[in-house]
């Protein structure tokens, strides 16, 4: 080392020792009574080899004590934890903190699997968002995804409810942002309204996944580690956009989901603009003039100059893009594929925006 006398040398900040697997926060949400606890209660009573902890997510008074009672059945009470026979947790955090969840893990040592439940009338976007946020900060925690419960019976009726001018209705909200929806209590209905349901559910969100159930029983490996934010899943990505091509029924003025593909490559700053200028300025306007108010964003883009496809994913306005592990192939066309999930989008509108920013260079150098 001679230059070492010189110069200061510029020390490497100590990087945080971080485990090596990070632990999955799966976020369950859905409307009042839809059978989110009766989905906690399964899951959590199911062999499945994993100790579960599970969170409740308790805005507001109600008392999140009476909640975790009746998640646990067979629990005993610990400190305000609850410790199931094999080996599950269970809590409440009342104020929403990752830092809390942090906390119970040092004290009550690792999890391999945490569940969040949402109150029937939170906005999940904002509990996701949290995730984020805090993976930047090297948290030991990672979000797999969102899933929304659904009531066979009121469902439609929750989805359809007017909310008075420039509110959004949370149970289509919650259902926008889900990766995988439950609908449950299908005891309650026939094939008829069912099928109603499952077209109210897809013409909102055309990307997510349905179970349905009753008493929430539901396969585990559907429902656990979907990995619905990983930079990997874009081949179920292109598969999904194909099936969107044949029938997209909407309804009006609700929150739709729209896709587009354009072949080509854009400059990563160009493309920030682009999903800046949708997600936070709304310079995005649709056909009756309205803005564009985009809740879930999903995209493999190719980015100029790169050899790997890169990532988009958003949740209100927050969004993240990453490069994959994939390469481009040599040859392969490169498609950029995009989803928005949201009120008052218009597709061409914006996939016009996009082909203006693409260039066609056979290898997307410029
Ligand atoms: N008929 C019928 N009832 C169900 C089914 N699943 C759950 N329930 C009942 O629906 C009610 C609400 O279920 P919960 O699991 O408490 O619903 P939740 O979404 O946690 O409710 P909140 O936390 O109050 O928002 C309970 O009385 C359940 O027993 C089902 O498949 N069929
Ligand atoms: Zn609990």
């Amino acid at each position: 080392m001679d230059e070492e006398d010189d110069c200061p040398e510029l020390v490497p900040i100590e990087e945080k020792t971080r485990p090596t697997v990070q632990i999955p926060v799966t976020i369950i949400t859905g409307y009042l009574g839809a059978g989110k606890t009766t989905l906690l209660n399964y899951i959590l009573t199911e062999q499945h080899n994993k100790r579960i902890a599970v969170i409740l997510n308790e805005f507001g008074e109600g008392s999140a004590l009476e909640k975790s009672l009746a998640v646990s059945q067979a629990g005993e009470l610990y400190e305000e934890w609850l410790e199931l026979r094999n080996g599950c947790l269970c809590c409440s955090v009342k104020d929403n903190g990752l830092k809390a969840i942090e906390n119970l893990m040092e004290k009550k040592g690792k999890f391999d699997y945490i569940l969040l439940e949402t109150t029937g009338l939170a906005d999940p976007g904002a509990v996701a968002t949290m995730f984020w946020v805090d993976a930047e900060l090297g948290s030991d925690l990672y979000l797999d995804g969102i899933i929304t419960v659904i009531d066979a019976k009121y469902g439609l009726q929750h989805l359809v409810e007017e909310k008075p001018e420039g509110l959004i209705n949370e149970a289509a909200r919650q259902i926008a942002l889900a990766d995988l929806t439950i609908i449950n209590k299908t005891d309650l209905v026939n094939e008829t309204e069912l099928g109603q349901l499952r077209d109210a559910v897809r013409s909102i969100n055309g990307l997510v996944r349905i179970l349905e159930t009753q008493r929430s029983r539901v396969d585990l490996s559907q429902v656990l580690d979907l990995h619905s934010f990983d930079t990997k899943d874009d081949a179920r990505l292109a598969e999904t956009l194909q099936l969107m091509k044949t029938t997209q029924p909407h309804l009006d003025k609700n929150i739709l989901t729209v896709t587009f593909e354009v072949p080509g490559s854009v400059s990563e700053d160009d493309l920030n603009v682009f999903i800046q200028n949708l997600l936070w300025e709304k310079t995005f306007k649709n056909r009756e003039g309205l803005a564009m108010n985009v809740i879930r964003s999903k995209g493999v883009v190719s980015l100029q100059g790169r050899q790997k496809r890169a990532m988009l994913q958003g949740v209100h306005e927050l969004y993240e893009l990453e490069e994959t592990l994939e390469a481009w192939a040599d040859g392969e066309p490169r498609i950029n594929r995009l989803v928005f999930i949201g009120r008052n989008l218009d597709g061409d509108v914006l996939k016009d925006e996009f082909l203006s920013l693409v260039s066609n260079e056979e290898d997307g150098m410029e």
